[in-house]
Formats: structure tokens, sequence, C-alpha cells
């Protein structure tokens, strides 16, 4: 393969600015045919790739187009696995957007068709492994001067939230990020977490508990405190600091200038996720373009994806039951052993 010609499933906020990303700033790589369910979210989308895009609205019909040889499935992560399981059966590379699935159960049905298939198929989007600051800290950590970690405090602060946000999608759609990025930072693995609710904002609609703070610990005893709190009203605050046994290790965001006025001193923080990780997003798929057309894949691979749902379900279970909840995910498969 010299070139990945692309089916995207999915033409909604984050499908439409990967075609843009794809066709102007990846090499490699072209959009071919673009999936929605709504003919005219995907005829919009046509309009982005390009003259000459094949428009489908149904999923098999596009990844199974012989013009395509690989597949990006940006829908709403309830509608990832059915067009994984196509990609994965008609043997093509598929880079699905965040989390892999939203069960563990749904998870677990890829990871046995990928090892059924043989062949290494599936990238997970999880673009804080590639985000430049993220990868600084790890070399600091991997670096050992500064000692084992030991507790990592992380804030994940959004704007606010649309209303069909819920209590359970601070986990499985927002705290989810810091869940894969957080072991592959430290070289650990998750073995219990917790799910405690602060007193609840009143700028949270109703139904929705927020701000909440997720305990949760590795195997070797690395504790993490996690913020999540997306009605904070201020901005997209990302924030990592790793206490270590010699010295303390912050994530270094964006840099904005520090500005001296009217009497203060401040710093821009980024309005959104696409701002905050737009370089990100970029390099991660370039990587998944590079890996696909070796046949391999690079970042999240299945499995992460499928860990990451089983302590995201032992999260949600916390939340209603108060109490550290085991992670349980049975030892990594050795198809999936690096
Ligand atoms: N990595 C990140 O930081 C990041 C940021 C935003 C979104 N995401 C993820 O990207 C995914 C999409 O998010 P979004 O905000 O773009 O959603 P969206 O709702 O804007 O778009 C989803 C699109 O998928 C279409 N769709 C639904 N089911 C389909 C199906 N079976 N076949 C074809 N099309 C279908 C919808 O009609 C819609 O146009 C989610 O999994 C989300 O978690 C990741
Ligand atoms: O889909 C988005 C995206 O994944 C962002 O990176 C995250 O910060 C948001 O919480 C989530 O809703």
């Amino acid at each position: 393969m010299d070139e990945l010609k692309i089916a995207l499933v999915g033409c909604g906020m984050i499908g439409k600015q990967h075609i843009d990303r794809i066709q102007n700033r990846i090499k490699g790589a072209t959009v071919v045919a673009v999936c929605d369910v709504f003919e005219a979210g995907a005829k919009a989308a046509a309009e982005i790739a390009g003259p000459g895009t094949k428009v489908y609205t149904d999923s098999a019909e596009a990844i199974n187009d012989p013009d395509v040889n690989a597949v990006v499935v940006t829908t709403p992560g309830q509608f990832h696995k059915i067009p994984i399981l196509q990609a994965i059966a008609a043997g093509k590379p598929v880079f699905t957007e965040k989390p892999l699935t939203n069960t563990a159960a749904e998870c677990k049905e890829i990871v046995d068709a990928e090892m059924a298939s043989g062949k290494h198929l599936v990238q997970v989007g999880f673009m804080r492994r590639y985000d430049r600051g993220y990868n600084q800290v790890k070399e600091l950590i991997d670096d050992g001067k500064f000692g084992a970690p030991m507790i990592l405090k992380c804030t994940h602060r959004a704007d606010g939230v649309a209303e069909d946000y819920t209590t359970a999608m601070a986990v499985t759609d927002t705290a989810i990020h810091e869940i894969d990025v957080l072991p592959w930072l430290i070289n650990d693995e998750w073995d219990e977490v917790q799910c405690i609710m602060p007193k609840t904002s009143s700028k949270a609609h109703a139904g929705l508990k927020d701000p909440q703070v997720m305990i949760m610990k590795t195997k070797t005893g690395i504790v993490t405190m996690l913020e999540v709190n997306v009605n904070c009203g201020f901005g997209y605050d990302i924030n990592c600091e790793v206490v270590c046994e010699n010295g303390v290790i912050n994530l270094p965001c964006p840099s904005f200038p520090t500005v001296r006025f009217a009497n203060n001193v401040s710093t821009k923080i980024e309005d959104n996720w696409i701002l905050r990780f737009m370089d990100s997003y970029d390099v991660e798929i370039q990587d998944w373009v590079d890996h696909a057309l070796k046949g391999e894949t690079g970042g999240s691979s299945a499995w992460d994806g499928y860990v990451a749902s089983i302590t995201a379900d032992a999260l949600v279970a916390s939340q209603t039951s108060g109490k550290a909840e085991k992670v349980v995910t049975g030892g990594t498969p050795d198809f999936y052993k690096k």
C-alpha cells in the first residue's frame, strides 16, 4: 500500500475536522469516501473533502468500496462498534475516535475480532499520547532523576456542556482521556478507582453531577486525584502535576504571553479542546497513516481502548456505590504485548 484511501464514517464536528486535516495537512492519505446516516451531513463533508468524493449513508457500503483501503470512524462512541467490526472484517486499517466504544463488553468484541483476524488493524484516538507537553513530562519521568512518581494531581475542566451530557459521561467521554494517558505516562496500570461527588455546581444542568473527583490508584501504589469540572466557565483547563520522590513536574500548557495590565498579571487559558490539542491531532493522524502504510498501528491499541473502558465501567459503578472499585483486565494477551 503506498497511499491510504480513506472512508470516513460520521461527518459531524470532529469528522469534518479530520477530513480537512487529512486533505490539507497529512501526507500519504486521502479521503475518497464519506458516510453519514444523514445524507445532507455526508454531502456537506464531501464538499470539504473535494470533488469526486463518494457519498454513502451506509457504513458497510462505504467500507467495502473497492477504492477504499482504510477507515476513520468519527461517529458518537455508542456507534463505533459496527463500523470498526466492518473494517476488521474487510481487513482494512481503522482509526477510531475515542472511546473505543462506550462499554467494555463491546470493546471485548472488537479485541476478539482483531485477534481472530491475526492483524493489528485498530488504533484509538487518544491524542494526548501525541501532545508535546505530555511527551515532555514523560521524558522527564523516564529520565529517572526525579525518582519515582507518587502522586498525580490533574484537572480536566471545560467551559460548559450540552444538555445531553450525563453524569456517566464525565467518566466515559471526559476522564477517559486521563484514564488512557496517565498509565502510559507513568508506566503503570490501574488497580482500583473511586468517584467522589462534591457539592454540585449551580451551573450544572438538572440531573448532572458536576464537578466530580476521581481517585485512581495504580498497581505500584501511585495515586491520582483528578478533578472533572465541565461547567467551570473560564475555559478549557487541562493540568497534570506529577509529584515524584526528588521533585515535581508540571505539564506545560500551550504558551501565551503573560501580561501585566491594570494591576494584574495574567495568562490566557485556551477556549476549547479543538484549540488546546490542535497540534496533537495532526501528529496523531500522521502517525496512524505512517503505521497503517506499513501494516502496523501506533498510539493506543484496541487492547488499550478495552482497558480504558474496563476502568471507566469501574468508575461509573463507583459513582453510585461510592466505594473504590477494582480494575480487572485479566492480563494483556500476547497479541498486544509490545
Ligand atoms: N479526541 C478528542 O478530543 C475528541 C473531541 C471531540 C470528539 N471526539 C470523539 O469523536 C466522536 C464524534 O464526536 P463529534 O463531537 O464529532 O460528534 P457529532 O455528533 O458532531 O458527529 C457524529 C456524526 O456521526 C453521525 N453518525 C451517527 N451514527 C452513524 C452511523 N452509524 N453511521 C454513519 N454516521 C453516523 C451523526 O449523524 C453525526 O453527523 C465521539 O466518539 C467523540 O468522543 C473526540
Ligand atoms: O469529546 C470531547 C473531547 O474528547 C475532549 O477532549 C474532552 O475534553 C471532552 O470532555 C469530550 O467531551
